[in-house]
């Protein structure tokens, strides 16, 4: 169990420091898929972050299985089990899709075949290619998420996994977070603005203005959702995830 205990993040902005996250409290369980969403600048990213380390909390208390690890650094967050997938995996000059994974896996026992399947890439064509320049940004942000699902963590935190993959491959995507659900024990964090990533949804977290504004079940969500035409969708998601919060759109 992740727990975040009245968590607070304040971070020095062009114009002194903001107060970028208040009073966060989150229990987050294994094996269960948490989607968090919300209007744009709200603090989703930020809650990643600071759960993976890369901003240290400024106030409360995070806790993973009852240890404390608020001060920890990120590596030792890492070593615990918390993976954070960014937009694109690292490259190092001369590492091929192969090496990546297999660092990646470390003791664990998975095959690179497998994993590449899991996100939609045909192994035969990818495992020997080196890393560089010739990868897509969705080709590479498969890579990513492949590297993630290696280490079998404890807790995976996905930051817009959907941007910049394909239609066609966003299908593959859902199922991957179906499998790896069904396969592990991993507490899976999504954030996402996709009606079809809140389907995975065991919760979904809706954060606006720094703040969690509710913590619901996906049916409501998506009931609200279905209550709209297809023209209406973008208010009704600033809506959803700014009743404190004067964002709006006109679309
Ligand atoms: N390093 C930083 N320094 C100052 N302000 C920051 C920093 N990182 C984020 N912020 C601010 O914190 C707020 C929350 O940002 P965050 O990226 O967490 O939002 P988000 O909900 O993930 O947004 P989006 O949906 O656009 O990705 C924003 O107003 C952003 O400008």
């Amino acid at each position: 169990m992740l727990e975040l205990i009245n968590v607070g993040l304040t971070l020095e902005g062009d114009n002194g420091e903001v107060q970028i996250l208040k009073e966060i409290n989150l229990k987050l369980e294994q094996k269960k898929i948490y989607v968090v969403t919300g209007p744009n600048g709200g603090g989703k990213s930020s809650i990643a972050k600071v759960i993976m380390g890369i901003y240290p909390a400024t106030s409360g208390e995070i806790l993973i299985d009852s240890a404390n690890i608020t001060k920890e650094s990120i590596t030792e967050r890492a070593r615990l089990g918390i993976g954070y997938a960014f937009q694109q995996p690292p490259r190092f000059k001369g590492m091929k899709v192969r090496d990546m994974l297999e660092l990646a896996a470390g003791d664990n026992n998975v095959n690179p075949c497998d994993l590449l399947f899991d996100v939609g890439l045909c192994a035969q064509d990818y495992l020997d290619r080196e890393i560089n320049a010739s990868f897509s940004g969705g080709e590479l942000k498969r890579l990513e998420i492949a590297s993630v699902l290696a280490r079998k963590l404890k807790v995976a935190l996905f930051d817009e996994p959907e941007a910049g993959i394909d239609l066609w491959s966003f299908q593959k995507l859902t199922e991957t977070f179906e499998r790896l659900n069904e396969k592990y024990d991993t507490t899976i964090v999504i954030i996402s603005h996709q009606e079809r990533i809140l389907k995975l949804a065991d919760q979904v977290i809706v954060v606006a203005n720094g703040k969690i504004s509710e913590i619901t079940d996906k049916d409501k969500i998506l009931g609200e959702i279905e209550h709209l035409d297809t023209a209406c969708r973008c208010r009704n998601a600033c809506e959803i995830g700014g009743k404190a919060n004067a964002v709006k759109c006109d679309r």
